[in-house]
């Protein structure tokens, strides 16, 4: 573990090739070295080239920290720019439409950070622009990163939507390590929990369905009420109701307790009855299925699925005649050790979930085939279940752009 952590944050570091993506970054954030530039270091078609800031000293120690060669004067001069191929947006959420939109207009790739944007009304906009529809047009990608980990892939492999009755899953962050002063706690920068943490719940549930949710039936909140906080969700739960008739609980806390908890996801599974040839005549064995995955947003660092059976025999007047569990461990790290389909993918234990997505990214770029991804109606989708959770909590979509 020690070995995997360290590689994680010091990975090998190959020589580039010739016709590497060169990428440009709008706004010197905390999270680009860990989503990107890491990631990048160990990627050899991928070179960062170049930062902007709205202050250029700003800029300039952060390029000099991380080592990237050039520093523009703004976000635009980037988009300008004919030597960039490509653009990372970690702006604050209220900031990501207006940013991806002028990208793609000036024929940029785009890795845009979670969550994509402030509305769903902003993302049936940036989502459905005619330039990502033309040949060799943009590629766009919401940076939801957690979905290219070979555990969650593996986990989501696990289950069949078809079957699923119930999903609940949770996030957090220790009240010591958030600062009410963040952009997430500033509502016009689209700031509040479900949008910040909430989104990576929000998606398991979507993803674990196979579908999206028919109504938030209720989103108890806690929030701020003043100045630049007023309507930021600090803590959340939100149920909804899926078309199946299931139920699926999302909750998240960016002030939670002081030892920090891995997010998780519970699913569980309707009854099923298991073929048994070996019993008599009149019974039948019953299966129900519970599954969860610790470590959903952060595998590399630590993982564990658990798939528990909860079996019965039961006679054809319901008398059960037989009950037993039976409980097994599962991790992947690597796409070799979720095995099947995935054993064949490239990768590393070191990959942290942000170089599995760039893999992607860069092979979505250089026209070849992609092993996961989150389509544009996916990103859609997802903000439409985050509209429906503020609507339903009383706080109310954050605003949307005023940018054509
Ligand atoms: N994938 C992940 O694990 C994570 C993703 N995120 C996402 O990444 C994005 C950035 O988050 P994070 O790095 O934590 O945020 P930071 O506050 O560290 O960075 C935000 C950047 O936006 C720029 N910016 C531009 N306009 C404004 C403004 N009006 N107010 C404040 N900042 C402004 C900043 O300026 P400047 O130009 O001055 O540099 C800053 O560099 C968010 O969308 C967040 O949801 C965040 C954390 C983890
Ligand atoms: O987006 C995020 O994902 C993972 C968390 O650790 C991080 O702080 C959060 O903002």
């Amino acid at each position: 573990m020690i070995g995997r952590l360290w590689g994680c944050f010091n990975p090998p570091t190959p020589p580039k090739s010739s016709d590497a993506i060169r990428f440009g970054v709008l706004g010197a954030a905390s999270i680009a070295p860990y989503s990107l530039f890491i990631p990048a270091k160990s990627h050899p078609e991928v070179i960062i080239q170049a930062i902007s800031a709205r202050d250029r000293s700003k800029a300039e120690a952060y390029a000099k920290s991380h080592g990237i060669p050039e520093v523009k004067d703004t976000y635009q001069d980037i988009l300008n720019d004919p030597n960039i191929d490509a653009v990372f947006i970690p702006l604050p959420n209220s900031l990501h439409f207006e940013w991806a939109v002028r990208a793609i207009r000036a024929g940029k790739h785009v890795l845009l950070e979670k969550p994509s944007v402030s509305s769903s009304a902003e993302a049936e906009i940036l989502f459905n622009l005619p330039e990502l529809d033309q040949p060799n047009g943009p590629v766009l990608l919401e940076a939801f990163h957690n979905r290219f980990y070979p555990a969650w892939a593996l986990f989501n492999s696990l289950v069949d939507p078809a079957d699923v009755e119930h999903v609940e899953s949770r996030s957090m962050l220790p009240w010591w390590s958030t600062s009410k002063d963040a952009i997430y706690f500033n509502y016009n920068l689209a700031g509040g929990t479900i949008l910040a943490m909430g989104t990576y719940n929000f998606a398991a549930l979507r993803m674990l369905f196979g579908q999206s949710p028919d109504e938030c039936t209720s989103c108890d909140v806690k929030s701020y009420t003043e100045g630049i906080h007023d309507k930021c969700d600090y803590d959340f739960k939100a149920t909804f109701r899926f078309p199946n008739g299931g139920t699926g609980v999302a909750s998240s806390t960016l002030v939670g307790e002081t030892v920090m908890k891995p997010s998780w996801v519970t699913v569980k599974t309707r009854e099923a009855v298991i073929p048994n040839d070996d019993l008599p005549a009149g019974q039948q064995q019953y299966q129900k299925r519970e599954l969860t995955l610790q470590g959903l947003i952060h595998g590399a660092f630590w993982h564990r699925i658990d798939i528990k059976e909860i079996n019965e025999i039961r006679t054809k007047h319901g008398q059960v005649v037989k009950q037993w569990e039976k409980t097994t461990s599962r991790k992947a790290y690597t796409w070799k050790e979720a095995g099947g389909e995935f054993s064949h993918l490239p990768g590393e234990a070191h990959w942290m979930s942000f170089r599995h997505q760039l893999e992607q990214f860069v092979n979505k770029v250089k026209g070849r085939k992609t092993q996961h991804w989150v389509e544009r109606e996916d990103s859609i989708a997802q903000m439409k279940m985050i509209d429906m959770a503020y609507e339903k909590s009383g706080l109310g979509p954050r605003p949307t752009s005023s940018f054509k």
